[in-house]
């Protein structure tokens, strides 16, 4: 690889790529989901570079603040500051470039309230969560999961401006779907990598409440997930489309956090971790493709039974 390409690499992999990607693709989610038929173009476009570009600049400065917690771990030893290939001064310019493009993209072109959604997640995971929370509770990852869920919104907030009626109510319902899905998503990573988080002093539930704790929890957040997911269908939302998604993607997960009680080897958290990601990314096309088929599933007039006359 050339020389400019591997720095463009490590500039990207600052950015904590792949987990950003779902991020903005909740957003977008979102954004389509907040107004009937199609969002406006630009409201959409410039909603999805200043909600990408301030997870970015959020996943940087954790990495910056994170740097001596990721030298300790297995898992996090590669990045990009731990092993010198981008100092701190860079990679905290480069943070701030991408905070203050974002936010200018968003105040100028989108709408304040946006503007400021985005930067209170930004602040939320970049700030609260890492320098606090993180190394202070094993809550941690469920308050600071509040910023990582917080992406439907801002999209939903880009294209309304959150002037209906409903807007809240359904926004936050999207919002509550990823903050029941985060301790799931994380713990059965944690489970795996408990070894790491005990050897840099993080303490995550499986360090400091066991392992056995540690599932039962999974267990019981992936039922509520199940429950909190009818309510995109049972609030009118969504349609029967997506409730038979959601059923299934549920019922998979809990068979998998069931299993993970008594697992077969100890490699099966990596497999329910990764299942989480499966999971949301399938459960958002759900609602997305529903919100779609929704007018032909419908039964429109054709069907309707009218009094004569
Ligand atoms: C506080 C909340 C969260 C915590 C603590 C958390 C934690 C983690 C951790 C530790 C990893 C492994 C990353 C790595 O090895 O580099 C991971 C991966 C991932 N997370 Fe999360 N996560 C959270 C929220 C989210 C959210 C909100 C999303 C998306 C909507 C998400 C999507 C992903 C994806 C896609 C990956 C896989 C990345 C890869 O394959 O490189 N996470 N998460
Ligand atoms: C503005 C906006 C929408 C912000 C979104 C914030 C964002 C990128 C949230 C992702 C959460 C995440 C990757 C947590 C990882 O925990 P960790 O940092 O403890 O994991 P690590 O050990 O892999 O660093």
């Amino acid at each position: 690889m050339s020389s400019a390409r591997a720095t463009l690499r490590q500039y990207f992999d600052l950015t904590k790529p792949r987990v950003v990607a779902l991020i903005v693709f909740t957003a977008i989610v979102g954004m389509f989901l907040a107004v009937p038929g199609l969002p406006p173009l630009r409201e959409s476009v410039l909603g999805f570079l200043g909600i990408w570009l301030a997870a970015s600049s959020a996943a940087a400065i954790n990495q910056l603040l994170d740097s001596r917690i990721d030298a300790k771990m297995a898992r996090t030893s590669w990045r990009p500051i731990v092993v010198g290939q981008i100092t701190p001064g860079r990679a905290l310019a480069f943070a701030l470039v991408l905070a203050a493009l974002s936010m200018a993209i968003l105040v100028l072109w989108v709408n304040p309230l946006t503007a400021l959604l985005t930067f209170a997640s930004l602040i939320g995971y970049a700030v609260i969560y890492t320098v606090f929370l993180k190394r202070a509770t094993p809550q941690n990852i469920v308050i600071g999961g509040i910023a990582g869920a917080a992406p439907p919104l801002l999209g939903w907030a880009a294209v309304t401006g959150m002037q209906g009626e409903w807007d809240w109510a359904h926004a936050l319902l999207l919002v509550l779907i990823i903050f029941v899905w985060t301790p799931p998503h994380f713990w059965a990573l944690a489970i795996f990598r408990r070894d790491d988080y005990a050897r840099a002093l993080v303490p995550m539930l499986p360090v400091t409440h066991g392992v056995a704790y540690t599932r039962w929890q999974i267990l019981l957040y992936t039922v509520l997930l199940v429950v909190v997911t009818v309510l995109p269908w049972a609030s009118g939302m969504s349609g029967l489309f997506y409730l038979g998604g959601a059923l299934v993607l549920g019922a998979v997960f809990l068979w998998h956090a069931w299993r993970l009680m008594d697992p077969p080897d100890e490699l099966y958290a990596m497999k329910v971790f990764n299942y989480s990601i499966v999971y949301l990314m399938a459960l958002f096309a759900f609602l997305l493709v529903d919100h779609w088929l929704l007018p032909w599933l419908q039964p429109g007039p054709a069907f309707e039974l009218r009094p004569a006359g």
